[in-house]
């Protein structure tokens, strides 16, 4: 049945890969949920679930510094909202296509599910690229594209956080134009603010520090833990940052990081705090940090997971660690994975960490601190109340590790113990389509 599904939606959406990816691995981990519950079978909800609510795209137009016209395509997924207003980041990347945002939309219904929080499921980007512009063109652009999103969105509605490229800085320039249009300060309508302005603590760390949370439950669930082991992160964004952080919190050393232009290797453990002033201050590149580290090395190319380690975390981007980097890992003795990025792991790699016994936390389980915080935030701008630190840190880690046990319960359930993939597709999932089933066919 999931393959008939599948398959008429590889005859609408096959030029969209990676949304095919994304849903071929949920569907194929739901077998064992589908043959116990036929009711989600005849109700059409696979169908239902897989077609996104609504697809917006549209136009933004732009003048840059030296005053020219430019034009790029800016879009917002609402892809479910059974479980409360459309919830996701928007991902300013030249790499961004409608397929991409409908993969990051479709992950995003069943890991704002599992974070128990009333959140539906979306997304939105655009094919700008902010490397290289400067401020006033970031905010021109960023007024631009909230001139037509702020019709689309609403604290009841839909939601948009940050993402890839979308910082406090830009979700600042969409809030303050959005602000502007509508004559409301309607703290609600957006998340990953800044303090002063309606913002949570703990959002900035959140889905770095979540990610290790979750990998720490998982690790201890085995009697282990971070303590003592050699971390490897990918990316150097504000995932991989805050996950480096808390990693080195946990007692681990964290021996490599990366960005787009290759990785740096410090065996006596990286200096986290110089590598988030270097990218969040400077928004330098990671090679510099060798230069000024002389114990560190900086490897052009390369693949990052050729660093032996015992937890890696991969924190980037898509399909950013591959079948071979998954057996260069496991023959180096990984005993953790957890996806800080979005389905930074290919299928294939996905098979290696399973055969082998790896604990593998997949994304939409071990991402979903980020989003989970928003909603947190949410709930401070709806009573007008800002919460500590440590109270919110505190949530973020209870609602973490309720996502892993609710996980691993799941999965052993299904028959399928420590298979946390399989674990959070049917948890995620049955919460949402049993909503779906009692709201009727809409
Ligand atoms: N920011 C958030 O709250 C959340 C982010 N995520 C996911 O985490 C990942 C990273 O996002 P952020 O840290 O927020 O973004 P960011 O813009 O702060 O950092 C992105 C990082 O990824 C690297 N990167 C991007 N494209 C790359 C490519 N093609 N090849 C190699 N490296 C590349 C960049 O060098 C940078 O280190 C993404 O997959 C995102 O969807 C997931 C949950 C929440
Ligand atoms: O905080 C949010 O609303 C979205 C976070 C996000 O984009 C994600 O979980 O991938």
């Amino acid at each position: 049945m999931t393959a008939d599904v599948f398959g008429a939606i590889q005859f609408r959406d096959g030029h969209q890969p990676e949304f095919g990816q994304a849903v071929y691995e949920v569907l194929e981990s739901l077998e064992p949920a589908l043959a116990r519950h036929p009711e989600y079978l005849r109700s059409g909800v696979l169908e239902r679930l897989c077609e996104p609510e609504r697809q917006i795209i549209f136009r933004v137009p732009w003048t840059d510094d030296a005053g020219e016209v430019r034009v790029n395509r800016g879009f917002r997924v609402e892809f479910n909202s059974a479980l409360g207003p459309y919830k996701g980041g928007l991902r300013f990347h030249p790499s961004v296509n409608i397929g991409v945002i409908k993969f990051l939309g479709f992950e995003q219904i069943f890991k704002n599910a599992l974070t128990g929080l009333p959140l539906g499921g979306g997304k939105g980007g655009s094919d700008f690229d902010p490397k290289g512009k400067s401020d006033a063109e970031i905010m021109r652009f960023c007024q631009s594209f909230m001139t037509e999103l702020h019709r689309h969105i609403g604290e009841y509605t839909d939601v948009p956080a940050g993402d890839i490229g979308v910082g406090r800085r830009e979700i600042g320039y969409l809030f303050g134009q959005y602000k502007r249009i509508t004559n409301r300060y309607e703290s609600g309508v957006l998340t990953g603010k800044g303090l002063n302005w309606g913002g949570s603590q703990v959002r900035t760390e959140a889905t770095g520090y979540g990610t290790v949370y979750f990998v720490e439950e998982m690790l201890r669930a085995r009697g282990d833990g971070f303590d003592g082991r050699r971390v490897v992160v990918s990316g150097s964004g504000n995932v991989a940052i805050y996950a480096a952080r808390k990693a080195e919190e946990l007692g681990g050393t964290v021996v490599a990081m990366s960005d787009s232009g290759g990785y740096v290797v410090d065996e006596n453990g990286i200096d986290i705090e110089a590598v988030r002033e270097l990218k969040e201050v400077r928004s330098g590149r990671l090679k510099e940090y060798a230069e000024d580290h002389e114990r560190a090395r900086f490897v052009e190319g390369g693949s990052i997971w050729d660093v032996p380690c015992a937890i890696a975390l991969p924190c980037a981007t898509q399909n950013e660690l591959d079948d071979e980097a998954a057996l260069a890992l496991v023959r180096n003795g990984v005993v953790a994975v957890g996806e800080g990025a979005n389905m930074p792991t290919t299928p294939g790699a996905v098979k290696v960490f399973l055969d082998a016994g790896t604990a593998f936390g997949p994304g939409k389980a071990a991402n979903a601190g980020g989003v989970a915080t928003s909603g947190l935030e949410m709930q401070q701008n709806a009573s007008r109340d800002s919460w500590h630190f440590n109270y919110t840190d505190a949530r973020l880690a209870e609602i973490m590790a309720d996502i892993h046990n609710g996980c691993l319960a799941t999965a052993e359930a299904y028959g399928a113990p420590g298979n946390y993939v399989l674990g959070a597709n049917i948890a995620g999932f049955t919460k949402v389509a049993d909503t779906m089933l009692d709201l009727g066919v809409i």
